[in-house]
C-alpha cells in the first residue's frame, strides 16, 4: 500500500528552531509533502490530535518536557504512527526506552542529511506494510463475520474436524441435531450420538484419511419426537491456507418429504384458486410431472381446470419459453382435425390454397394440448398414435415425414377406459397418451373452495364490471355451497359474473343467483357457518335432481334458436366453452 511522498504527512518535533528549519529543508526537497513543525511538546501533542500523521521524527530532549512522554501520549490514545527519535548524545538506556514505548527506530544526532532521508526511507516502508497488515486484518475479519452469519443461519447442520476429529466448530443446526446443550459437550466427533453420529465419523474419517469426497450419503434417523427423517450427508478434506491438511467438513441436509398436511397449503397455483386437500395433490402432482417430459391425459368433469391444469403442466416444464398450442378436438370435423393438426399442402383438397404448417409443427420444442381427445375418429385416433410412437408426422398431401419434438398433454372429461372397453377408443393410445393421469375433481367434492372461488370470481368481475360489490350474505353463500355445480367452475364463474351484474348492492345476496342454486339448496343439509368449515368432516350434499341437467337439452336448443345457430353466441350464453357446447350437441344429437 504505496503512499506518496507528496502526499504524506510528516511532524518534526524539536525546541532548536535550526534543526525544525533543516529537517524541513532536508524533506521538502527530496518531494515529502505537508510538513509540520512543532517547539514543544504541548505543540506536538495538539497537531496530532488534529492530523493523521504518517511519521513524526522526534527529539528525545525538549524544552520542559522528553520525547518518551510524547511515546507515551501515542501509545496510551492509540495513534498509529512511526515515530523516529533523535537523541543528543547516543545514551543507550534512553533509546533503549524509546523503543520499548514503541519507537520505530532512533538516530543520534548529528544527523545529517542522507541519514535522515535513509530513517525515513525505512520508517515509511515499515508503515506501509503495517497499513497493509491491517488493511488485510479488518478484510479478514468482515469476512470472518460474514462467514460466521452465514454458518449459523444454514439449515444445514455444518460441523468442521481436525485432522484428529476432534470438533472445531459446529454451527446452530448441528447443535440443535445433536441435542440440547450437546453441542456444547460434544468435543470429539465419536461423541455424536446414535445413526447420525456414526455416520459423520465415518464420512469424517473418509475425507480425513483418504482425501476423499463423501457425497449423498443418505442416513435414515430419528427426531427427538420420535418422527423418522432423512439425512443427506456430504463430507470434504479441509486443507489451510498453506494446502496442509487441516481435517474435514462435514455437511448434513434434511431430506425428509414431510407428510402433505406439515407442508404449506397453496392457495393458489397457476390460475388455480382452492386450498382444498384434493386441490392440493393435484398442484403436487402437476408441479412433480410438469417438469417430466411425458404425456398426460386430465381428465375431469366439464368446467374442473382441465385447460388451466395443461397450461400450469406447460408453465412449469422447461418448455414454457414457447406458447402453449392448443385444439379442441370435438369442435372440428375428422379432415379439417386432420389438416389442423398435421398441416397440408396446397392442392391437396379443395379449399387448400397455401401450405400450413399445421399445429403440430407450430408446437415444435413446445406443447400441445388436445382438448376432448375422446372425440377423435378411429383414423385421427391411428395418425395420432404413429406420431407418438415415432414422433414424426406427414402433412397431408406430402411424402416427406417431419420430425418434430412436441410433448402431448390431452383432456377429455368422458370416461376414455369406458370408451376402449367399448371398442370406440384406442387401447394402445389410451395408455401412450396416459402415462399420467391427472384427475382434476368435481368441485362438489371440494366445497371448502367454494367460498375462496366466490371470492377469487368476486374480485374479478368487479374490478371488470367496475362496481363495488365487496361481499357475499352468508345466505347466499350456504346455497352456493350446497348448489351441486354439475357444471364446476365454469358455472361458478358464471352464476358470480351474472350476480355482479345483477347486485345493485356492495353485497351479492339471495336474489342475485338463479332460482335453480337457490331452490337447490332447499331442503339438503345445511352446511356449518362459513367461517367453522373443516373439510375432513365435508361429505357429498344428499344427490339433487339435477335441475339443470333435465333441461339441459331443451335449453341448448333454445338457445341454439335465439342465437340463430351461432354456436359461439350460444356457447356464451349458455355459459360454457365452445367446445362443451359441441360435445353436448353431438351427446343430444342437436343438428350442427
Ligand atoms: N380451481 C380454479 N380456480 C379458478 N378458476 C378455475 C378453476 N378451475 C376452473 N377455473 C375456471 O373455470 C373455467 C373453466 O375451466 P377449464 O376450461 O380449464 O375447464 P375444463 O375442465 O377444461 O372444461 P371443459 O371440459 O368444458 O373444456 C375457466 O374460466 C377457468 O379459468
Amino acid at each position: 500500500m504505496e503512499i506518496r511522498k507528496g502526499d504524506m504527512h510528516i511532524l518534526i518535533v524539536d525546541d532548536e528552531e535550526s534543526i525544525r528549519i533543516t529537517f524541513e529543508m532536508f524533506l521538502k526537497r527530496e518531494g515529502y509533502g505537508n510538513i509540520y513543525t512543532a517547539a514543544s511538546l504541548e505543540e506536538a501533542l495538539a497537531l496530532i490530535n488534529e492530523t493523521q500523521f504518517d511519521l513524526i521524527i522526534s527529539d528525545i530532549v525538549l524544552e520542559g518536557a522528553t520525547g518518551t512522554e510524547l511515546l507515551k501520549y501515542i501509545k496510551q490514545t492509540g495513534v498509529k504512527c512511526p515515530v523516529v527519535m533523535v537523541t543528543g548524545f547516543p545514551n543507550l538506556d534512553s533509546a533503549a526506552e524509546a523503543v520499548r514505548l514503541g519507537a520505530f527506530d532512533y538516530i543520534s544526532k548529528p544527523v545529517n542529511k542522507e541519514t535522515l532521508l535513509r530513517f525515513v526511507r525505512q520508517a515509511m516502508k515499515h508503515w506501509c506494510l503495517e497499513r497493509e497488515k491491517t488493511k488485510l486484518q479488518r478484510e479478514n475479519e468482515k469476512f470472518r463475520r460474514y462467514l460466521e452469519v452465514i454458518f449459523g443461519s444454514v439449515s444445514d447442520a455444518i460441523i468442521t474436524v481436525n485432522r484428529k476429529m476432534e470438533i472445531i466448530q459446529l454451527n446452530s443446526t448441528a447443535r440443535k441435531w445433536i441435542g440440547k446443550g450437546g453441542g456444547d459437550r460434544v468435543l470429539h466427533l465419536d461423541d455424536l450420538p446414535g445413526e447420525l453420529g456414526k455416520a459423520c465419523f465415518q464420512d469424517a474419517a473418509r475425507a480425513v484419511e483418504k482425501s476423499e469426497m463423501v457425497k449423498e450419503h443418505l442416513v435414515e434417523c430419528y427426531k427427538e419426537d420420535g418422527s423418522p427423517r432423512i439425512i443427506s450427508l456430504h463430507a470434504a478434506p479441509l486443507q489451510d491456507s498453506i494446502e496442509e491438511f487441516a481435517g474435514a467438513v462435514i455437511v448434513a441436509r434434511d431430506i425428509t418429504y414431510g407428510p402433505p398436511e406439515s407442508r404449506k397449503k397453496r392457495v393458489s397455483f397457476h390460475g388455480f384458486t382452492g386450498s382444498s386437500d384434493l386441490m392440493q395433490k393435484v398442484y403436487d402432482l402437476i408441479e412433480n410431472v410438469g417438469r417430466v417430459d411425458t404425456a398426460v391425459l386430465v381428465t375431469g368433469e366439464s368446467g374442473t381446470g382441465k385447460e388451466l391444469a395443461a397450461a400450469a403442466l406447460h408453465a412449469e416444464s422447461d418448455r414454457r419459453e414457447r406458447s402453449l398450442v392448443k385444439v379442441d378436438c370435438a369442435a372440428m370435423a375428422e379432415d379439417i382435425l386432420e389438416s389442423e393438426l398435421f398441416g397440408h399442402a396446397k392442392g391437396s383438397f379443395t379449399g387448400a390454397d397455401r401450405d400450413r404448417a399445421g399445429r403440430l409443427m407450430q408446437a415444435d420444442r413446445s406443447t400441445l394440448f388436445l382438448d376432448e381427445i375422446g372425440d377423435i375418429s378411429p383414423r385421427m385416433q391411428l395418425r395420432l398414435l404413429r406420431f407418438l410412437q415415432e414422433k414424426t408426422f406427414t402433412p397431408v398431401g406430402r411424402d416427406t415425414p417431419r420430425r418434430v419434438d412436441v410433448r402431448i398433454i390431452a383432456a377429455t372429461n368422458v370416461d376414455l377406459k369406458k370408451k376402449v372397453e367399448a371398442g370406440n377408443f384406442r387401447e394402445d393410445l389410451y395408455y401412450r397418451l396416459k402415462v399420467v393421469e391427472i384427475e382434476l375433481p368435481p368441485l362438489r367434492q371440494r366445497r371448502l373452495d367454494i367460498p375462496q372461488l366466490v371470492h377469487h370470481f368476486l374480485t374479478l368481475f368487479r374490478e371488470q364490471i367496475g362496481k363495488n360489490i365487496v361481499n357475499v350474505s352468508d345466505q347466499a353463500m350456504k346455497f352456493l355451497m350446497n348448489y351441486r355445480w354439475p357444471g364446476n367452475v365454469r358455472e361458478l364463474r358464471h352464476v358470480i359474473e351474472r350476480a355482479c351484474v345483477f347486485a345493485d348492492s356492495s353485497s351479492l345476496l339471495t336474489e342475485h343467483f338463479p332460482v335453480e342454486i337457490v331452490t337447490a339448496g332447499e331442503g339438503s343439509r345445511d352446511y356449518p357457518e362459513i367461517g367453522a368449515i373443516d373439510s375432513k368432516k365435508m361429505k357429498e350434499p344428499p344427490v339433487q335432481p339435477a335441475r339443470s341437467f333435465v333441461s339441459e337439452e331443451a335449453t341448448i336448443r333454445e338457445a341454439l334458436q335465439a342465437t340463430g345457430g351461432n354456436k359461439s353466441k350460444a356457447a356464451k350464453l349458455l355459459g360454457m366453452d365452445r367446445s362443451t357446447l359441441y360435445r353436448k350437441m353431438k351427446r343430444y344429437q342437436l343438428p350442427f
